[in-house]
């Protein structure tokens, strides 16, 4: 081997050599290329991935936020509708208060004629007392006239019986006894003249004492039956009321209410009311006065009769104490008054809200209230007094209570006590009324349940009073049905042989003045009918009759338009509170829908932010991706480029090869070609899969990051 021929070899084995390293060297860029490319095809693939997360985040919150709009659009609807609504409301209650305007000065003009008839009635009394007298004194005169005649008369007779003896002028006889016949009939003209005046005289005085002659007590059974008695019991003043002023003063004629009106340039208005009742019991009077006058129904009962006693007044105003006594003390009266086989029947039931519940059982509420007031008698055993009042304790605890401003456990029911004596075919009843509350709605400042509750006792009170009223003016038809309490008092309430006695409740205090006058002047109205009675019976005279039957009819149709604004005026007080309370449910709901527009508003404030966030964030992004991109594609070109190189590098070998001498005698042995870069390398670097857009912004001007120097 030559020189030359060795130098060439030895060149070519560098050549190979160098060859070799640079195959080896382009192995490992190709390698690590690829491993680039993969994690960049791997970020790409995220940020594709995110992008799409993004965008269908982004939809989520468009479709939310169009859902938002809807239901805003909904919320704003539907407060449209809400003041439309309100503006109804608000024109009902004008047109309320209008009614309510002019019930108020109806009030006031019936107010006048009732003080005008007041002052009529008190002229008529007068006038009665002013006939009294003078037919006082006519009689006086009448009788000294007769006392007169008759002593004229006695000396006549003795003149006759002297002239008689003396058988004298006969002419002179007949004359004087002419004169004597005139004189028996002057005599007997001026008698019956005085008893016609004695009669007036008995019809005037008893105008004037008429109002001292209606005691019940005293009166026949069969006036009454027809009469209502109403007595008046002022609670005393509690340890609780220390510190609050009285408004209430009585004596044994009447009761007189103050009430303080606001205050005038610095004085105090005080505007007094008077009422007049039969009996008037204060904190000086035990039970056994105030039993004396509920005796007499005792009686009728346990001679077969009926008898209501009821409790009436606001709450707190005692009637549960004053009703608990008098059960106690009717038991005892009514145990010492039956004589014989009885049986006596026990009933107790309450009335709230418009149901009936049986007090002395847990059983659950039926739906028919005869069924229940059937189900709540029991038979009591032969030694009844003792288990009555038992059972009577039990039932009162039984009652539904609630705490109230006036009352710590007020009762919100009416209470029922109903006692049956039946004795061979005769069957006497007698029912205890425990009346729930009577307060104006104004001052008990109740809502919701409370004010339903209170509408419906202030209502079955109302329909108490219209069926007194029916009584009292002697209707066709009495409207027991308007409500459970009347419904179940119709046994006792009316009729032949029946006692009413209502006992009106009247709390001291004078923050309670309002209420004590609504009492008084309802007891007012159940006492006329009584009086009415008494004088229609004792009067004769007839001019007197006539004048005092028109006051009468007068005093029932006052009495009947008085009722009727009292319903009214309960009617504007309910409507108002329940506008009141409509509007204050309104106000609420409106408050809450701009409570919920602005919680909507706010959130689609922070949609929108996010929504911008978002978008920067996809912009950020797609911009990474582009240089990624842009980077990726430079990479593969430099790549390209770096293996075209080869290529040619690879060429170049083979023709230097080809070209010498030795080349035939050394097989080109392990020597591989080196594969072209269109062969292999494309097909084995995947080419990330881009979206059309994101294929759009490729970059083609990328610089080549690898240097392959031959
Ligand atoms: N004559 C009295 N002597 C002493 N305390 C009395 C008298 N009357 C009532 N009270 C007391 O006054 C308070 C209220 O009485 P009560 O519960 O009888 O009133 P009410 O009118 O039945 O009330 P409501 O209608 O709310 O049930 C009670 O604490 C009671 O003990």
């Amino acid at each position: 081997m030559s020189d030359q021929e060795a130098d060439i070899y030895l060149q070519l084995d560098q050549l190979k050599q160098e060859y070799e390293d640079y195959q080896a060297q382009s192995k490992e860029y190709e390698e690590l290329l690829e491993s680039e490319v993969a994690e960049k095809d791997e970020k790409l693939s995220q940020a594709v991935n995110k992008i799409e997360k993004l965008t269908e985040e982004l939809q989520n919150y468009k479709e939310r936020y169009q859902k938002n709009e809807s239901e805003v659009c909904k919320l704003q609807k539907e407060i449209d509708q809400l003041r439309s609504r309100l503006k109804i409301f608000e024109e009902q209650k004008r047109e309320l208060e209008h009614l309510n305007d002019q019930w108020e000065n109806s009030a006031r003009i019936l107010e006048y004629s009732k003080q005008d008839l007041e002052e009529r009635l008190y002229q008529a009394e007068e006038n009665a007392i002013m006939y009294k007298g003078e037919l006082d004194e006519i009689t006086y005169a009448k009788e000294v006239e007769i006392q007169r005649l008759k002593e004229e008369c006695n000396e006549l007779r003795q003149e006759i019986a002297t002239l008689a003896t003396q058988k004298g002028d006969t002419t002179r006889l007949a004359e004087l006894e002419q004169m004597l016949s005139n004189t028996l009939k002057e005599q007997e003209e001026l008698k019956s003249q005085l008893d016609t005046s004695r009669q007036t005289k008995k019809s005037g005085s008893h105008i004037s004492s008429r109002r001292n002659s209606i005691d019940s007590s005293t009166n026949s059974p069969a006036e009454a039956c027809h009469s209502v008695k109403v007595l008046v019991k002022v609670r005393p003043v509690l340890d609780s009321d220390t510190n609050k002023s009285t408004c209430v003063a009585y004596d044994e004629l009447g009761i007189q209410v103050s009430t303080f009106l606001n205050k005038e340039k610095g004085k105090p208005i005080t505007e007094i009311k008077k009422f007049e009742f039969d009996r008037i019991f204060g904190s000086e009077s035990s039970i056994d006065d105030l039993f004396f006058d509920i005796a007499p129904s005792i009686n009728m009962v346990a001679s077969g009769g009926r008898a209501c006693i009821l409790a009436y007044g606001q709450t707190g105003s005692g009637k549960t104490y004053t009703m608990n006594e008098v059960l106690s003390k009717s038991v005892e009266a009514l145990k010492v008054a039956i004589v014989g086989e009885y049986q006596v029947y026990l009933n107790c039931i309450e009335i709230y809200n418009e149901q009936v519940r049986n007090l002395l059982s847990n059983d659950a509420l039926s739906k028919n209230w005869k069924e229940t007031v059937e189900m709540a008698e029991i038979k009591l055993e032969n030694d009844w007094f003792s288990q009555c009042l038992t059972l009577i304790q039990q039932a009162a605890l039984k009652r539904s209570t609630k705490f109230t401003e006036s009352n710590s456990s007020s009762s919100r029911s009416h209470c029922i006590y109903t006692l049956k004596i039946v004795k061979g075919s005769h069957t006497g009843i007698i029912q205890f009324v425990d009346l729930a509350g009577s307060e104006r709605i104004s001052k008990s400042k109740v809502s919701g349940d409370i004010l339903k509750e209170t509408l419906l006792i202030n209502k079955s009170l109302s329909a108490l009073q219209d069926v007194i009223a029916a009584l009292e003016t002697k209707q066709n038809h009495i409207p027991y049905r308007n409500s459970m309490l009347t419904r179940i008092l119709q046994q006792t309430l009316g009729g032949e042989e029946s006692m009413v006695t209502v006992i009106l409740n009247c709390n001291p205090c004078e923050e309670s003045s309002g209420e004590t006058v609504c009492t008084l002047a309802l007891g007012t109205r159940l006492k006329s009918v009584d009086l009415g009675y008494s004088i229609r019976k004792n009067l004769k005279n007839e001019e007197v009759e006539r004048t005092l039957r028109l006051l009468e009819k007068e005093r029932a149709d006052k009495n009947t338009i008085l009722r009727k604004l009292d319903k009214l005026e309960r009617d504007i007080e309910s409507y108002q509170y329940a506008i009141k309370d409509r509007d204050s449910k309104i106000g609420g709901l409106i408050i809450k829908m701009k409570n919920k527009e602005k919680q909507l508003t706010e959130e689609n404030e922070k949609y929108r932010k996010e929504l911008v966030l978002l978008k920067n964030f996809q912009d950020e992004a797609n911009k990474k991706l582009r240089i990624i991109k842009s980077h990726a594609e430079n990479e593969a070109q430099a790549k390209n480029k770096a293996l075209q190189q080869l290529k040619v590098k690879d060429v170049n070998i083979k023709r230097v090869l080809s070209a010498s001498p030795l080349a035939l005698r050394r097989p080109p042995t392990k020597y591989q070609p080196i594969q072209t870069a269109n062969q292999s390398t494309p097909s084995r670097i995947p080419r990330p899969k881009f979206r059309e857009s994101s294929a759009e912004s490729y970059s083609k001007n990328g610089t080549n990051h690898y240097n392959f120097a031959l």
